[in-house]
């Protein structure tokens, strides 16, 4: 297994790529094991050869700038609506949003806009019809990222010794509703002459749901050691950041780390003036999963998955 940057590893998924049908149990078991390594420890590890190549992803950053690139008045109208607690599809404004706060830290607003999609859309929500082909491109890739998460969220069970099948079942409402999980694309553009004082591009915050898959095209992402300190953790072409989430941390009663990471301005005056693109896809499970700790123990209570995601959500928006 390389080291990518002295600490997140990089874990080579050939033996469960996408689209593998031939599948080497022996393979698939080794795996596991490589995954549960860096989930019991940094939490946070790269894959390559996964199946979704670079020129998908690029496809979805460039359709995406498309719609950055519109008009505020006409974005407006895809607005994430922020009536209730609950993930929602639609437009995040710039710093509409402040992910420190999950933390409980007092800093400014991110200097970001995004774009959830959440499949199926409800009451309001639409897709933007200024931008060709937006749904087919986003949903293609929503697919995708769905397949992907399945896959290592039965290496996972596997890994915590519980049964895969009953474990996937609990997130059968990906893209139906009753669901958290969304994709999201988020545009960091060049640092503004004018910032406010300890802003970022991300606060730091732990994910909140089980695992996020990350797609990125610019440094700026750092992940906290187990000390505190940040290390880098560079965009590798062809490559997905993977990383546990509080969700799942809990469920595992501590077992796998959901671990701080944020998006930090550009070191130099050269850099401050590249934007940086990224899209997320966020694991959940279904909001009537009851998640009872998988070790047998009674670490924490049985918790519903929506419960336990509403009391994080809240504290975010601003
Ligand atoms: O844009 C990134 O690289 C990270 C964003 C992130 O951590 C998040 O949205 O949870
Ligand atoms: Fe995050």
């Amino acid at each position: 297994m390389e080291d990518t940057n002295g600490y997140i590893q990089m874990i080579d998924f050939s033996a469960y790529s996408l689209g593998t049908t031939d599948i080497d149990e022996a393979g698939v078991e080794a795996l596991s094991e490589k995954l549960m390594h860096s989930f019991t420890t940094s939490g946070f590890a790269y894959l390559k050869n996964t199946g979704i190549s670079t020129e998908e992803v690029t496809t979805v950053f460039d359709i995406a700038d498309q719609f950055y690139s519109l008009p505020v008045e006409v974005k407006q109208k895809y607005r994430r609506n922020e009536t209730d607690f609950h993930e929602r599809h639609g437009w995040v404004c710039m710093e509409g949003e402040n992910l420190g706060k999950l933390d409980g830290l007092d800093r400014p607003a991110d200097l970001k806009e995004a774009f959830n999609f959440k499949p199926p859309l409800t009451g309001g929500d639409s897709w933007p019809s200024e931008v060709p082909d937006f749904e087919e491109t986003i949903m293609d890739f929503f697919n995708k990222c769905h397949d992907l998460a399945k896959r290592l969220l039965e290496l996972v069970a596997r890994g915590l010794g519980t049964e895969p099948a009953d474990f996937l079942d609990m997130f059968k409402n990906i893209g139906k509703g009753r669901n958290s999980s969304h994709l999201r694309s988020i545009h960091y553009p060049p640092v503004p002459e004018v910032i406010k004082e300890n802003q970022m591009r991300c606060g730091e915050h732990t994910d909140f749901g089980c695992m996020t898959l990350l797609f990125q095209d610019n440094d700026g992402l750092e992940v906290a050691k187990a000390d505190g300190e940040f290390v880098a953790a560079p965009p590798i072409p062809g490559t997905v950041v993977i990383n546990i989430a509080d969700t799942l941390q809990r469920w595992s009663a501590d077992k796998v780390v959901s671990t701080k990471h944020r998006v930090v301005l550009p070191y130099t005056p050269e850099t401050r003036g590249t934007s940086r693109r990224s899209v997320t896809f966020f694991t959940h499970p279904d909001f009537d999963a009851v998640m009872t700790c998988l070790d047998g123990s009674n670490k924490y209570p049985p918790v519903r998955a929506e419960d336990y995601v509403a009391s994080r959500l809240r504290k975010m928006y601003l």
